[in-house]
């Protein structure tokens, strides 16, 4: 995205003036009006400019002014794309249901059941599309996917975020753990043998916006071998990791009684050379401040999962304390853990929790509208390193995180 683009001849653009609010680093939430923006033929961002470069802009790109888009002042404006760096689209056929109990018995009682059904290349079609496309709908522009233990429906998957338009990252799920509900595993060898197919196979495709991303379920479904595997792969290849961390107490407890020799569930996945900057952990409730300076020590980021934590009675997750640590921090929806796949509805449940910590201390300094924008949108583009492309806007270079 540059204003310095050139300005072939006759290129039919797509052309718009209104108000624009970002993010930067600097500045949570900033409004710059009245601008102008030339969008070419292949989705390309071309131009954005000061409206009183519009006649030289109309001239050199070859567009008339009457056909310019101009947005109802105060009504419409432009915002970055919404990130969504946590959703489970296997999940989506439970969204909005089975609620009533807390993570683990939940995950036995109806994720388990529900992913196993993605066997079925019928039942992949259908619910993936539905699902891409409602996020698309709901204004998600960027997804960080779980999707199963099944490769070629994750692979299902990805052709049809390819064809949407959408970008993502999209993880086959890996688990060779599951004594609850056995029907739902992989062998260890199987596991990751399957995860170098799927990411050789997605690699192979060349989609310019859907990248694979190395996912281990969570601790207590992987074994120590499986974990260690995984990360070696995923540090060979430079791939991205996502999995989940101190969602719930009886989580927690359970990681610390499967490995009494690491120090804390950050440790777990540390040993396993599962935690760098490429690393984006989900929910991360119950991080001591210890394990908050490894995520930030490491570069790895925290996905704030605030409707799933409500409703799965998990906890509150301190985003002000995070920052404190300088820890990145995204925004997620965790369908079907949460009941909606709206980044939108993830920034209101952000609000509610910062105001409940709030209530519960005095001096709680309490996230602000415009530090949740910021979370929603450049928060979660963090790690992304796709997206390191220079901005201009207005003539004048943007950079987003200027230290990262
Ligand atoms: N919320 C949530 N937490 C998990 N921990 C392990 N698997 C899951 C899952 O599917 N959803
Ligand atoms: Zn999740």
């Amino acid at each position: 995205m540059t204003s310095k683009a050139p300005c072939p001849q006759g290129e039919s653009l797509q052309v718009f003036k209104g108000t624009f609010i970002h993010a930067t680093h600097t500045s949570p939430m900033e409004t710059l009006t009245p601008l102008i923006l030339g969008v070419n033929r292949t989705g390309k961002i071309v131009f954005i400019e000061n409206v009183d470069k519009e006649e030289e802009l109309s001239q050199a790109w070859h567009f008339q002014k009457k056909n310019i888009r101009v947005l109802r002042e105060r009504e419409e404006f432009f915002i970055p794309g919404l990130v969504d760096t946590h959703i489970h689209a296997s999940q989506y056929p439970n969204m909005g249901t089975c609620l009533d109990l807390p993570l683990l018995e939940w995950l036995v009682r109806y994720t388990f059941p529900v992913e196993s059904k993605f066997k079925d290349p019928k039942f992949t079609e259908d619910v993936y599309t539905k699902l891409v496309k409602r996020t698309l709908r709901n204004g998600t522009t960027t997804a960080c996917y779980f999707a199963t233990i099944h490769t070629d429906s994750t692979l299902k998957l990805c052709s049809i975020i390819d064809n949407l338009g959408q970008r993502a990252f999209v993880g086959k799920v890996c688990m060779d753990l599951n004594d609850l509900f056995p029907e739902y595993k992989e062998k260890l060898c199987e596991s990751v043998v399957e995860t170098k197919r799927f990411v050789a196979e997605l690699t192979g495709r060349e989609y310019p916006l859907v990248k694979p991303i190395v996912t281990p379920r969570f601790v207590p479904s992987c074994s120590s071998e499986l974990m260690q595997q995984l990360g070696s792969y995923a540090s060979s290849e430079g791939l991205h990791i996502q999995s989940h961390i101190s969602e719930s107490r009886a989580e927690v407890e359970l990681v610390k009684s499967l490995f009494p020799e690491c120090k804390n569930y950050t440790d777990v996945y540390d040993r396993h050379s599962l935690l760098n900057d490429k690393t984006i952990m989900a929910h991360g409730v119950y991080l001591s401040n210890d394990e908050l300076k490894v995520f930030q020590k490491k570069g790895a980021a925290i996905s704030h999962c605030p409707n799933s934590n409500i409703s799965l009675g998990s906890g509150l997750f301190d985003v002000r304390n995070a920052l404190h640590h300088q820890v990145k921090i995204g925004l997620g929806t965790d369908v079907s853990g949460g009941y909606s796949p709206s980044v939108l509805n993830a920034m209101r449940a952000a609000i509610d929790v910062t105001k409940i910590l709030g209530f519960q201390s005095s001096n709680y300094e309490r996230l602000t509208y415009q530090e949740i924008f910021r979370l929603a949108t450049l928060g979660g583009s963090q790690g992304d390193d796709r997206n390191m492309v220079e901005v201009y806007v207005a003539g004048k270079k943007v950079v987003p995180f200027p230290n990262a």
